[in-house]
């Protein structure tokens, strides 16, 4: 059984009349990737400054191998690896030379910090460009640098808050490749996005958050199953809308109608069969179908199922 690094239990935070986050527990073992998958708001960024000891919490207890996190502890923080959605690197200075700044604070030095530098780089897939200044870097290459720093000093624990917000997809793409790097080096990775695919693609385990709550958790596979295997329907149609939702969601074996970008999207039980009622009641309610679109169950569909609403809009 592997080894539990970070145990979050029963974390919660208030702002004023705001509970943004509620409740949160779950745990993470050595070598997991676990995802916090949640739309904007939904306490991610308040639950990791909380579990890596930068935001004081009301209630409930974090702890990495056992110990205690707290804001005012210090030890323990030298085990978790932070990277926030702010940058912190200096453009001024090569790739390398910003890692051995941040080794330094971590307290390394000589052959060790310039071994250390070397071997992050790899992992970030950055040791072609160590001797270039970060200013001439894209979006994606500084980010990757950005979560290498988090690593020099070898946490148990890294922290990585929407790592791919507002790069494009090809950069995307690299800091996933080097997230996936990272599984194999036994360190735990926590992993908050907004993104199905990042979560699909990278995360052992998912929590899903919204309102502050973990609403379930699961592997990819349990997490499906969980809803019973809804498949998601869009239906491009032409017509009154909220009459053509209303005959739709009294079909039996339909849920979660919903219209959106004048079309309709809803959750059914094996959609192949009941794709002929739906078309015909939308049909009845007089729709004119433009196009019909099934996609098998996904995380997305299991947001929509647990919450009620689209992940993205
Ligand atoms: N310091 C604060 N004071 C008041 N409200 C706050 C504060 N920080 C966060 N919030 C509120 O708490 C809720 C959760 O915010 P949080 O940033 O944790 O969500 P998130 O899931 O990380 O979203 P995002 O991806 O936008 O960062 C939001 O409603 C937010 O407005």
């Amino acid at each position: 059984m592997a080894e539990v690094v970070l145990r979050c239990d029963g974390l919660r935070k208030r702002f004023g009349d705001l509970v943004a986050v509620d409740d949160l527990s779950f745990t993470i073992t050595e070598g997991e990737t676990y995802g916090l998958l949640g739309p904007n708001g939904a306490g991610k960024t308040t639950s990791i400054s909380m579990m890596v000891g930068v935001l004081a919490r009301d209630a409930g207890a974090v702890t990495i191998d056992g110990e205690p996190v707290d804001v005012h502890r210090t030890a323990v923080k030298r085990l978790i690896g932070y990277v926030p959605q702010q940058m912190a690197l200096y453009p001024d200075l090569t790739a390398a030379e910003n890692l051995r700044f941040f080794g330094r604070l971590y307290g390394l030095s000589g052959a060790a910090l310039r071994q250390r530098v070397a071997e992050v780089l790899d992992v970030v897939g950055l040791a072609d460009r160590a001797k270039e200044r970060v200013f001439k870097f894209s979006g994606g290459m500084a980010r990757r640098l950005h979560i290498g720093a988090g690593l020099l000093h070898r946490p148990r624990l890294l922290v990585l808050d929407e790592p791919t917000a507002g790069v494009d997809p090809q950069s995307r793409n690299a800091i996933l490749d080097s997230v996936q790097q990272l599984a194999g080096t036994g360190v735990a990775v926590l992993y908050t996005t907004h993104y199905i695919e990042e979560a699909e693609r990278l995360c052992d385990r998912v929590g899903i958050i919204d309102g502050g709550r973990l609403r379930a958790e699961g592997t990819r596979r349990e997490l499906i199953t969980m809803v019973g295997g809804h498949d998601e329907v869009r239906l491009g149609v032409d017509g009154d809308l909220a009459a053509i939702t209303k005959a739709l969601a009294m079909l039996p074996g339909v849920s979660h109608v919903d219209a959106k970008d004048s079309g309709i999207q809803l959750l059914a039980i094996e959609a192949g069969s009941l794709l002929p009622d739906i078309l015909g009641a939308a049909g009845r309610a007089g729709a004119v179908i433009r196009s019909v679109e099934v996609t098998e169950p996904n995380l997305e569909a299991v947001f929509l199922h647990l919450t009620g609403k689209a992940l993205r809009d």
